[in-house]
Protein backbone atom coordinates (compact mmCIF):
# COMPACT_ATOMS: atom_id res chain seq x y z
CA UNK A 1 0.00 0.00 0.00
CA UNK A 2 1.31 3.59 -0.80
CA UNK A 3 1.70 5.82 2.24
CA UNK A 4 0.36 8.86 0.73
CA UNK A 5 -2.49 10.36 1.77
CA UNK A 6 -3.46 10.29 -2.14
CA UNK A 7 -5.14 6.97 -3.42
CA UNK A 8 -2.98 6.09 -6.72
CA UNK A 9 -4.79 4.85 -9.15
CA UNK A 10 -4.50 3.06 -12.39
CA UNK A 11 -5.61 3.75 -16.17
CA UNK A 12 -5.18 1.29 -19.18
CA UNK A 13 -4.45 3.46 -21.82
CA UNK A 14 -6.15 1.54 -24.82
CA UNK A 15 -9.51 2.87 -26.43
CA UNK A 16 -11.13 -0.40 -25.24
CA UNK A 17 -11.15 1.17 -21.13
CA UNK A 18 -12.38 4.78 -22.87
CA UNK A 19 -15.48 4.60 -21.68
CA UNK A 20 -15.05 3.62 -17.76
CA UNK A 21 -12.53 6.61 -17.72
CA UNK A 22 -14.29 9.04 -19.92
CA UNK A 23 -16.32 10.85 -17.62
CA UNK A 24 -14.59 9.76 -14.57
CA UNK A 25 -12.82 13.49 -13.42
CA UNK A 26 -10.44 12.85 -10.62
CA UNK A 27 -10.93 16.73 -9.35
CA UNK A 28 -14.26 16.13 -8.93
CA UNK A 29 -13.42 14.02 -6.16
CA UNK A 30 -13.50 15.02 -2.74
CA UNK A 31 -10.17 12.60 -1.84
CA UNK A 32 -7.05 12.94 -3.79
CA UNK A 33 -6.40 10.91 -6.52
CA UNK A 34 -3.69 10.19 -8.72
CA UNK A 35 -4.10 8.66 -12.18
CA UNK A 36 -1.44 6.67 -13.82
CA UNK A 37 -1.89 5.98 -17.40
CA UNK A 38 -0.46 2.86 -18.51
CA UNK A 39 -0.56 -0.43 -20.73
CA UNK A 40 -2.36 -3.45 -18.69
CA UNK A 41 1.11 -5.67 -18.01
CA UNK A 42 2.36 -2.86 -15.95
CA UNK A 43 -0.51 -1.75 -14.15
CA UNK A 44 -0.52 -5.31 -13.39
CA UNK A 45 3.06 -5.17 -12.41
CA UNK A 46 2.42 -2.11 -10.61
CA UNK A 47 -0.84 -3.51 -8.56
CA UNK A 48 1.89 -6.09 -7.76
CA UNK A 49 4.47 -4.18 -6.04
CA UNK A 50 1.85 -2.26 -4.54
CA UNK A 51 2.33 0.98 -6.07
CA UNK A 52 -1.45 1.05 -7.10
CA UNK A 53 -3.85 0.92 -4.92
CA UNK A 54 -6.72 0.57 -7.29
CA UNK A 55 -6.42 -0.11 -10.66
CA UNK A 56 -8.24 -1.36 -13.84
CA UNK A 57 -5.89 -4.49 -14.69
CA UNK A 58 -6.04 -7.69 -16.78
CA UNK A 59 -8.40 -10.25 -15.26
CA UNK A 60 -5.90 -13.00 -15.16
CA UNK A 61 -3.41 -11.14 -13.12
CA UNK A 62 -6.38 -9.83 -10.61
CA UNK A 63 -6.71 -13.95 -10.38
CA UNK A 64 -2.91 -14.10 -9.51
CA UNK A 65 -3.27 -12.34 -6.60
CA UNK A 66 -7.05 -12.63 -5.65
CA UNK A 67 -6.02 -13.21 -2.32
CA UNK A 68 -4.91 -9.80 -1.88
CA UNK A 69 -7.37 -7.86 -3.95
CA UNK A 70 -10.84 -7.16 -4.67
CA UNK A 71 -12.82 -6.53 -7.44
CA UNK A 72 -15.03 -3.61 -8.04
CA UNK A 73 -18.63 -4.14 -8.92
CA UNK A 74 -20.54 -3.61 -11.87
CA UNK A 75 -17.57 -2.28 -14.06
CA UNK A 76 -15.21 -4.24 -16.43
CA UNK A 77 -14.29 -4.80 -20.07
CA UNK A 78 -15.79 -8.23 -21.72
CA UNK A 79 -17.73 -9.49 -24.84
CA UNK A 80 -19.85 -11.81 -25.50
CA UNK A 81 -18.24 -13.27 -28.78
CA UNK A 82 -16.18 -11.24 -30.88
CA UNK A 83 -13.96 -8.61 -29.22
CA UNK A 84 -12.43 -7.12 -32.37
CA UNK A 85 -8.97 -5.87 -30.36
CA UNK A 86 -7.68 -9.32 -29.03
CA UNK A 87 -6.16 -10.45 -32.10
CA UNK A 88 -4.16 -14.01 -33.88
CA UNK A 89 -2.48 -13.19 -36.77
CA UNK A 90 -0.94 -16.00 -38.54
CA UNK A 91 0.25 -17.56 -41.31
CA UNK A 92 -0.92 -20.63 -41.32
CA UNK A 93 -4.85 -22.10 -40.16
CA UNK A 94 -4.78 -22.10 -36.62
CA UNK A 95 -5.38 -25.80 -36.78
CA UNK A 96 -1.76 -25.62 -38.39
CA UNK A 97 0.08 -24.16 -35.33
CA UNK A 98 0.67 -27.37 -33.48
CA UNK A 99 4.64 -27.56 -33.90
CA UNK A 100 4.88 -23.55 -34.94
CA UNK A 101 6.00 -20.73 -32.76
CA UNK A 102 3.48 -18.05 -31.87
CA UNK A 103 4.85 -14.27 -31.07
CA UNK A 104 2.83 -12.67 -27.70
CA UNK A 105 2.69 -9.22 -27.06
CA UNK A 106 4.35 -7.69 -23.66
CA UNK A 107 1.89 -5.95 -22.81
CA UNK A 108 -1.18 -8.53 -21.99
CA UNK A 109 -1.96 -11.40 -19.39
CA UNK A 110 -5.59 -12.05 -19.68
CA UNK A 111 -5.31 -12.95 -23.70
CA UNK A 112 -2.07 -14.82 -23.91
CA UNK A 113 -3.16 -17.13 -21.14
CA UNK A 114 -6.82 -17.23 -22.82
CA UNK A 115 -5.10 -18.26 -25.89
CA UNK A 116 -2.92 -20.61 -24.52
CA UNK A 117 -6.36 -22.11 -22.78
CA UNK A 118 -7.61 -22.44 -26.68
CA UNK A 119 -4.68 -24.06 -28.61
CA UNK A 120 -4.28 -26.89 -25.65
CA UNK A 121 -8.00 -27.29 -24.40
CA UNK A 122 -9.75 -26.86 -27.24
CA UNK A 123 -7.07 -27.22 -30.67
CA UNK A 124 -5.16 -29.99 -28.38
CA UNK A 125 -2.19 -28.32 -30.24
CA UNK A 126 1.27 -27.22 -28.06
CA UNK A 127 3.05 -24.63 -30.01
CA UNK A 128 6.00 -22.82 -28.81
CA UNK A 129 5.90 -19.33 -27.37
CA UNK A 130 7.95 -16.32 -27.42
CA UNK A 131 7.20 -12.93 -25.74
CA UNK A 132 8.01 -9.78 -27.92
CA UNK A 133 7.31 -5.79 -28.44
CA UNK A 134 3.76 -5.25 -30.12
CA UNK A 135 4.91 -4.99 -33.47
CA UNK A 136 3.30 -6.95 -36.42
CA UNK A 137 6.47 -7.02 -38.55
CA UNK A 138 8.59 -7.75 -36.15
CA UNK A 139 6.63 -10.56 -34.57
CA UNK A 140 6.11 -12.22 -37.65
CA UNK A 141 10.39 -12.13 -38.79
CA UNK A 142 10.37 -14.20 -35.31
CA UNK A 143 7.41 -16.32 -35.23
CA UNK A 144 4.15 -18.38 -37.38
CA UNK A 145 2.00 -16.35 -35.56
CA UNK A 146 1.40 -12.86 -33.12
CA UNK A 147 -1.26 -12.36 -30.86
CA UNK A 148 -1.72 -8.58 -30.45
CA UNK A 149 -4.14 -6.74 -28.02
CA UNK A 150 -5.31 -3.22 -27.39
CA UNK A 151 -5.07 -0.45 -30.21
CA UNK A 152 -1.95 -1.98 -31.69
CA UNK A 153 -4.38 -5.37 -32.73
CA UNK A 154 -6.81 -2.69 -33.87
CA UNK A 155 -4.51 -0.90 -36.23
CA UNK A 156 -3.03 -3.88 -37.71
CA UNK A 157 -6.32 -5.07 -38.44
CA UNK A 158 -6.68 -2.27 -40.67
CA UNK A 159 -3.77 -3.40 -42.75
CA UNK A 160 -3.59 -5.40 -45.70
CA UNK A 161 -0.98 -8.11 -44.54
CA UNK A 162 -2.86 -11.25 -45.61
CA UNK A 163 -2.33 -13.19 -42.82
CA UNK A 164 -5.61 -15.12 -40.98
CA UNK A 165 -7.04 -12.93 -38.08
CA UNK A 166 -8.52 -14.97 -35.24
CA UNK A 167 -10.59 -13.23 -32.43
CA UNK A 168 -10.02 -14.30 -29.81
CA UNK A 169 -13.14 -13.56 -27.73
CA UNK A 170 -14.94 -15.36 -30.77
CA UNK A 171 -13.40 -18.15 -30.61
CA UNK A 172 -14.08 -18.80 -26.33
CA UNK A 173 -17.82 -17.93 -27.27
CA UNK A 174 -17.59 -20.88 -30.15
CA UNK A 175 -16.61 -23.28 -27.50
CA UNK A 176 -17.39 -22.46 -24.15
CA UNK A 177 -20.60 -20.02 -25.12
CA UNK A 178 -19.60 -18.27 -22.43
CA UNK A 179 -18.25 -14.24 -22.25
CA UNK A 180 -14.97 -13.36 -21.53
CA UNK A 181 -14.04 -10.82 -19.56
CA UNK A 182 -10.45 -8.92 -20.16
CA UNK A 183 -10.01 -6.37 -17.63
CA UNK A 184 -11.57 -5.92 -14.30
CA UNK A 185 -10.98 -3.11 -11.45
CA UNK A 186 -9.49 -4.04 -8.37
CA UNK A 187 -8.51 -2.65 -5.25
CA UNK A 188 -5.98 -3.93 -2.60
CA UNK A 189 -8.07 -5.46 0.42
CA UNK A 190 -5.34 -3.81 2.99
CA UNK A 191 -6.07 -0.49 1.30
CA UNK A 192 -10.14 -1.26 1.01
CA UNK A 193 -10.01 -2.48 4.94
CA UNK A 194 -9.53 1.55 5.47
CA UNK A 195 -10.87 3.45 3.09
CA UNK A 196 -14.34 2.14 2.59
CA UNK A 197 -15.51 5.83 1.65
CA UNK A 198 -12.90 6.85 -1.07
CA UNK A 199 -13.26 3.35 -2.98
CA UNK A 200 -17.27 3.99 -2.79
CA UNK A 201 -16.63 7.61 -4.37
CA UNK A 202 -14.60 6.34 -7.20
CA UNK A 203 -16.42 3.20 -7.77
CA UNK A 204 -19.93 5.36 -8.27
CA UNK A 205 -17.95 7.61 -10.43
CA UNK A 206 -16.55 4.98 -12.82
CA UNK A 207 -20.20 3.34 -13.12
CA UNK A 208 -21.50 6.88 -13.64
CA UNK A 209 -18.68 7.68 -16.40
CA UNK A 210 -20.13 4.50 -18.25
CA UNK A 211 -23.91 5.22 -18.09
CA UNK A 212 -23.14 8.75 -19.54
CA UNK A 213 -21.30 8.06 -22.02
CA UNK A 214 -23.35 4.56 -23.16
CA UNK A 215 -26.12 7.27 -23.98
CA UNK A 216 -23.44 9.11 -26.43
CA UNK A 217 -20.82 7.52 -27.69
CA UNK A 218 -19.49 10.48 -29.63
CA UNK A 219 -16.44 12.00 -27.36
CA UNK A 220 -14.88 8.94 -27.18
CA UNK A 221 -15.30 8.13 -30.89
CA UNK A 222 -14.16 11.46 -31.96
CA UNK A 223 -10.95 11.26 -29.59
CA UNK A 224 -10.33 7.60 -30.84
CA UNK A 225 -10.24 8.86 -34.46
CA UNK A 226 -8.23 11.50 -33.59
CA UNK A 227 -5.69 9.05 -31.57
CA UNK A 228 -5.59 6.20 -33.38
CA UNK A 229 -7.53 7.29 -36.89
CA UNK A 230 -10.59 4.85 -38.75
CA UNK A 231 -14.12 5.50 -39.30
CA UNK A 232 -17.04 7.04 -36.76
CA UNK A 233 -18.89 3.56 -38.00
CA UNK A 234 -15.86 1.47 -36.92
CA UNK A 235 -15.43 2.95 -33.55
CA UNK A 236 -19.33 2.89 -32.82
CA UNK A 237 -19.28 -1.01 -33.54
CA UNK A 238 -16.73 -1.43 -31.26
CA UNK A 239 -17.33 0.42 -28.22
CA UNK A 240 -20.98 -1.09 -28.41
CA UNK A 241 -20.00 -4.66 -29.00
CA UNK A 242 -18.19 -4.36 -26.06
CA UNK A 243 -19.61 -5.06 -22.31
CA UNK A 244 -18.71 -2.88 -19.79
CA UNK A 245 -20.41 -4.26 -16.93
CA UNK A 246 -19.52 -7.05 -14.50
CA UNK A 247 -23.21 -9.10 -14.00
CA UNK A 248 -23.98 -12.66 -13.47
CA UNK A 249 -23.10 -13.78 -17.46
CA UNK A 250 -19.13 -11.86 -17.18
CA UNK A 251 -18.81 -13.51 -13.43
CA UNK A 252 -19.17 -17.21 -14.74
CA UNK A 253 -17.24 -16.62 -18.20
CA UNK A 254 -14.09 -15.04 -15.49
CA UNK A 255 -15.06 -17.99 -13.34
CA UNK A 256 -14.95 -20.55 -15.94
CA UNK A 257 -11.55 -19.49 -17.79
CA UNK A 258 -9.91 -19.48 -14.15
CA UNK A 259 -10.97 -22.62 -13.82
CA UNK A 260 -9.51 -24.21 -16.92
CA UNK A 261 -6.52 -21.70 -16.36
CA UNK A 262 -6.15 -23.54 -13.06
CA UNK A 263 -6.53 -26.66 -14.93
CA UNK A 264 -3.51 -26.44 -17.52
CA UNK A 265 -1.68 -25.11 -14.28
CA UNK A 266 -1.19 -21.29 -15.91
CA UNK A 267 -2.51 -20.32 -12.56
CA UNK A 268 -0.92 -21.81 -9.49
CA UNK A 269 -4.24 -21.63 -7.27
CA UNK A 270 -7.98 -22.00 -7.68
CA UNK A 271 -9.38 -18.35 -7.46
CA UNK A 272 -11.63 -17.07 -5.66
CA UNK A 273 -13.57 -13.71 -6.70
CA UNK A 274 -14.12 -11.51 -3.95
CA UNK A 275 -16.12 -7.87 -4.80
CA UNK A 276 -15.57 -5.00 -2.75
CA UNK A 277 -19.18 -3.67 -1.56
CA UNK A 278 -18.94 -1.27 1.14
CA UNK A 279 -18.44 -2.73 4.44
CA UNK A 280 -19.60 -5.82 3.36
CA UNK A 281 -16.83 -8.90 1.41
CA UNK A 282 -19.11 -10.68 -1.01
CA UNK A 283 -17.72 -14.26 -1.81
CA UNK A 284 -18.47 -15.17 -4.95
CA UNK A 285 -18.62 -18.96 -4.83
CA UNK A 286 -19.29 -21.62 -7.65
C1 LIG B 1 -10.33 -5.75 -24.94
C2 LIG B 1 -9.06 -5.68 -24.55
O1 LIG B 1 -8.84 -6.00 -23.26
C3 LIG B 1 -7.63 -5.77 -22.55
C4 LIG B 1 -6.83 -7.01 -22.47
C5 LIG B 1 -6.00 -7.25 -21.41
C6 LIG B 1 -5.06 -8.43 -21.36
O2 LIG B 1 -5.02 -9.18 -22.33
O3 LIG B 1 -4.36 -8.60 -20.35
C7 LIG B 1 -6.06 -6.38 -20.29
C8 LIG B 1 -6.95 -5.38 -20.20
C9 LIG B 1 -8.03 -5.21 -21.21
O4 LIG B 1 -8.39 -3.89 -21.32
C10 LIG B 1 -7.99 -5.29 -25.49
O5 LIG B 1 -6.87 -4.99 -25.10
O6 LIG B 1 -8.27 -5.24 -26.68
Amino acid sequence: MNTHSKTVLGKISYTNAWPIFHYFDPRKLTHPVEMVTEVPAVLNQRIHDGSLDLSAMSSFAYGMESKRLMVLPDISVSSKGEVKSILLFSKKKIEDLGGGTIALTNTSATSVNLLKILMTKFYKLNPAYITQEPDLTSMMEHADAALLIGDSAIQASWTNHGYYVYDLGERWHDFTNHSMTFAVWAVSSEYAKCHSEVIHEITDAFISSKEKIMQDLTPVINEAIQKIGGTKSYWYDYFTNLCYDFGENELQGLQLYFRYAHELGLMEHEVRLDLWNENKLIRVTE
